[in-house]
């Protein structure tokens, strides 16, 4: 067997309420592609949460690894790239940001790029329009990112997060690119003052792990979620069903249609079996924190 390279990538959660495309945090769940040089592109999809067709110019990772490749002006060889994912598409857990920063690594590992960290965290971010989701899939753990009107990217990354998430996965799917349309083009001063300061108190509470607080600022969004919450099914019915079983918050995760609540580590396992019973039309799970953020591994054939 020839050279393969193996790169896995964390899904990831944005927002959690206030912290609207500033705030992202690297779940449990993964994308994975194994990587091999051959004489043709080839994409191989052997999960049921990958696009079914597979046209190869039109595949997302074949698009942004062409063109980082352009960028860095680097000839980009043919491979075969066989995936795997747990992230289902569209449904707000980052799957087109995983994407995004599979395609960069590989062109990365495969042109020998030598991209640092946060090389990957701003052409991600750029690629994907906002550094949330994107960030999150590179370094791991919370991420709080900004970008200049210079360009620069501005990130604070912190791993230490000792709760637990539990996700409300709806079988219907949302594109990002349509609950963006639900928001407004602007916001009145005293409306936003208050929005970022939930948002500030947010961020605050994960930073000093007072999960009470932040879970009580993850339900005070006003940024997205009171124009998104219509296209969010059982929106509601969730946040009260989590509230009266123990969660701290919940909210939409990234732009929905998926909810996540913040639970205690120890109780999450038994408020996910207890959700499901209410729920029985959802995927209902545990996500743990990732802190690794993406990675590789060669095996020389
Ligand atoms: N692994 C993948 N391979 C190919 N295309 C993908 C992959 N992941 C995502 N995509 C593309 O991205 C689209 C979903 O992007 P979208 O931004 O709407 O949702 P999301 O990233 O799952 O959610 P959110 O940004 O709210 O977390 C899919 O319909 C598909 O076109
Ligand atoms: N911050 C983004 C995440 C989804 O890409 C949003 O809420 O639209």
């Amino acid at each position: 067997m020839s050279k393969m390279w193996s790169i896995s990538v964390p899904g990831s959660t944005a927002n959690l309420g206030p912290g609207f495309d500033s705030v992202g945090l690297a779940l449990g769940l993964y994308l994975k592609l194994d990587v091999t040089l051959q004489d043709e592109w080839q994409f191989v999809h052997h999960s049921s949460h990958l696009p079914v067709e597979i046209i190869v110019e039109d595949h997302l990772v074949y698009q942004v690894a062409q063109q980082v490749a352009q960028k860095f002006n680097v000839q980009l060889p043919a491979c075969k790239v066989d995936m795997y994912s747990e992230l289902p598409l569209a449904r707000g857990l980052g799957s087109s940001a995983s994407a995004i920063v599979a395609a960069i690594e590989l062109v990365n590992i495969v042109c020998d790029l030598q991209l640092d960290e946060q090389a990957k965290c701003a052409l991600s971010s750029e690629i994907e329009g906002h550094p949330d989701n994107a960030a999150a899939s590179v370094c791991g753990g919370l991420v709080i990112g900004a970008t200049l009107p210079n360009g620069e990217l501005h990130l604070v990354n912190e791993k230490q997060v000792d709760a637990a998430f539990a996700v409300f996965i709806p079988n219907v799917e949302l594109k990002t690119a349509e609950a963006r349309k639900a928001l407004p083009a602007t916001y009145e001063k005293g409306y936003a003052v208050h929005a970022s300061a939930y948002s500030n108190l947010l961020v605050a509470a994960l930073l000093k792990q007072d999960y009470a607080l932040a879970g009580q600022f993850m339900e005070a969004d006003l940024f997205h979620e009171p124009f998104r919450a219509h296209l969010i099914p059982n929106y509601e019915t969730i946040r009260t069903l989590a509230r009266d079983h123990g969660a701290f918050g919940t909210s939409i995760s990234g732009a929905g249609p998926t909810m996540i609540s913040l639970i205690d580590s120890s109780k999450v396992d038994a408020f996910v079996e207890k959700m499901q019973q209410y729920l029985p039309d959802y995927t209902i799970k545990a996500a743990h924190v990732d802190t690794q953020g993406v990675q590789v591994t060669v095996q020389n054939g």
